[in-house]
């Protein structure tokens, strides 16, 4: 099988397969739709599973090779005459997906998340795309198998390949998972290089056959400067769709200062991570809030929080792994969830989520524009002004703190303070990526690569 073939089962069996056990087929029914027609089902008696499944093989007879979905999820149904005999109810338009390292750690929890409706909502079918390889097709299958077993109303549609251009068609997101992790003795420049190849490769897959709207989250380390070459080899998206997942070092930070101050924590918010998913990264006390007042007002020791409390943040991976034996899965997945979630659900009032995005200048000169004329900056205490809300070098992908009005889009927020001890260390993380972006310019069309990272440079699994 060639890479860019996509895999393509022996699907058709239930098209013209005599209906089964009816409390199976109930269900198998509730799975099928039609590719991308409006939505409109189900909850069928068996005679109505009959009627669909005769509409089902009239339709496959007429495109017999319209779909590449894995096993079940090849099969086609025409749901229209079911109207009649189910009680059915309104869905919205199926939203399509594709996950990379589909067969990896992460993903063998995040599918099975996206599948059961607790993401995009319990009326929202999906579609899900998987990128695999050559290495990895094999469990990839395996991935799907369980999803077909797992018998998901919300899921539409599962398909595995192993060539973006076919994965990426026509999706709305993309979770890129997929990246060598990196090995020992492995210096950090290679693997910039290798995963950076991978993320350039699939950012212009992205700009050929994606939806020009596709929200792009890249999970794969080093996760800002992957999202970054992604991003430059895509120039027909808006930059301002691709995104570093830096949620789950928010999530770890909302915990430390939670057990700190002795809640629960679910009062902690406002929690910003600037810059880097790297040992860089830096949680932000300053502006972050514990039952609405500032966390330094409630955690007094300045000490713990400029030393213990920020290193614990930024080691939390490494940590991890030494006593796993491998890197945050399950708690990466989740903290992918509750990204999508800021983005497809509006922020509460006053508070904010990090992500690891880019600056757009355009934006950017309307929201200082806004910010001057309503006095909103004043000093440095306030809000850095040098170029951008926090005078952060542009062009990098800087974790920063974001708003939503739930349409899948986001502002920065700018009504952060900013002090000394803070911006000396988003000064450092700043210069880590822009001495990762000095050794990926080959990839972002840059000119010559030119690799002198600082000599402390790590990923947060790394320690
Ligand atoms: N941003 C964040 O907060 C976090 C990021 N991560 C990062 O997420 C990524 C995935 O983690 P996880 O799912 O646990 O990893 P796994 O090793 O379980 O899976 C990674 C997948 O990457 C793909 N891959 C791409 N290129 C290579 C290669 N050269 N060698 C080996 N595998 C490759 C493989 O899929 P295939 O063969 O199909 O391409 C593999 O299934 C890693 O880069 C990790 O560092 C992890 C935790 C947190
Ligand atoms: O370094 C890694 O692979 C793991 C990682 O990103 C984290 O745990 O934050």
């Amino acid at each position: 099988m060639g890479l860019s073939t996509a895999y393509s089962p022996p699907g058709s069996r239930l098209v013209t397969t005599p209906l089964a056990a009816g409390a199976a087929l109930r269900r198998s029914v509730q799975l099928l739709l039609p590719r991308r027609a409006p939505l409109a089902t189900v909850r069928c008696s068996v005679d109505a599973a009959k009627q669909v499944q005769e509409g089902a093989a009239t339709v496959a007879a007429e495109k017999p090779a319209s779909r590449k979905g894995f096993g079940v999820f090849s099969t086609i149904y025409d749901l229209k005459a079911d109207s009649e005999h189910c009680k059915s109810k309104s869905w919205k338009k199926l939203v399509s997906i594709a996950v990379s390292g589909a067969a990896g750690m992460i993903s063998n929890h995040l599918l099975f998340k996206l599948a059961s409706g607790e993401v995009f909502g319990q009326d929202q079918p999906i579609a899900l795309k998987l990128l695999g390889s050559e290495r990895s097709f094999q469990a990839l299958e395996g991935v799907a198998m369980e999803l077909e077993d797992s018998l998901y109303p919300l899921l539409r549609e599962v398909s595995i390949g192993m060539d973006p251009y076919e994965v990426f068609e026509d999706i709305d997101w993309a979770l890129l998972i997929g990246a060598k992790p990196r090995g020992p003795g492995m210096e950090r420049a290679a693997l910039l290089d290798i995963n950076g190849q991978i993320y350039a490769d699939q950012g212009k897959a992205l700009n050929a056959v994606a939806s020009r709207n596709v929200k792009v989250i890249v999970v794969g380390n080093p996760c800002n400067t992957n999202a970054l070459i992604c991003m430059k080899n895509a120039p027909n998206i808006p930059a301002k769709n691709f995104h570093a997942l830096t949620r789950l070092d928010e999530n770890r930070a909302k915990c430390q200062l939670a057990l700190k101050a002795g809640v629960f924590y679910d009062k902690v918010s406002n929690m910003t991570i600037w810059g880097n998913h790297s040992t860089t990264q830096v949680p932000d006390f300053l502006n972050a809030k514990i039952d609405g007042r500032p966390a330094k007002e409630v955690i007094k020791d300045t000490k713990w929080l400029e030393e213990e409390f920020t290193l614990t943040v930024q080691n939390r991976g490494g940590v991890l792994i030494q006593k796993w034996g491998r890197s945050s899965a399950a708690s990466t997945a989740v903290s992918i969830v509750d990204a999508i979630r800021s983005l497809v659900t509006p922020t509460p009032e006053g508070d904010w989520f990090s992500s690891g995005v880019s600056f757009d200048p355009f934006k950017l000169f309307v929201v200082l524009f806004w910010c001057f004329s309503e006095g909103k900056i004043e000093n440095k205490t306030q809000v850095y002004t040098t170029g951008n809300p926090y005078g952060i070098a542009e062009d990098t992908v800087f974790s920063m703190p974001c708003r939503s009005k739930g349409d899948g889009d986001y502002e920065l927020a700018t009504d952060v303070l900013m002090d000394d001890f803070l911006w000396e260390r988003i000064k450092k993380t700043e210069a880590e990526l822009i001495a990762e972006k000095k050794c990926v310019a080959h990839l972002t069309g840059e000119g010559i690569a030119f690799c002198d990272l600082p000599e402390d440079t790590m990923l947060p699994g790394e320690m």
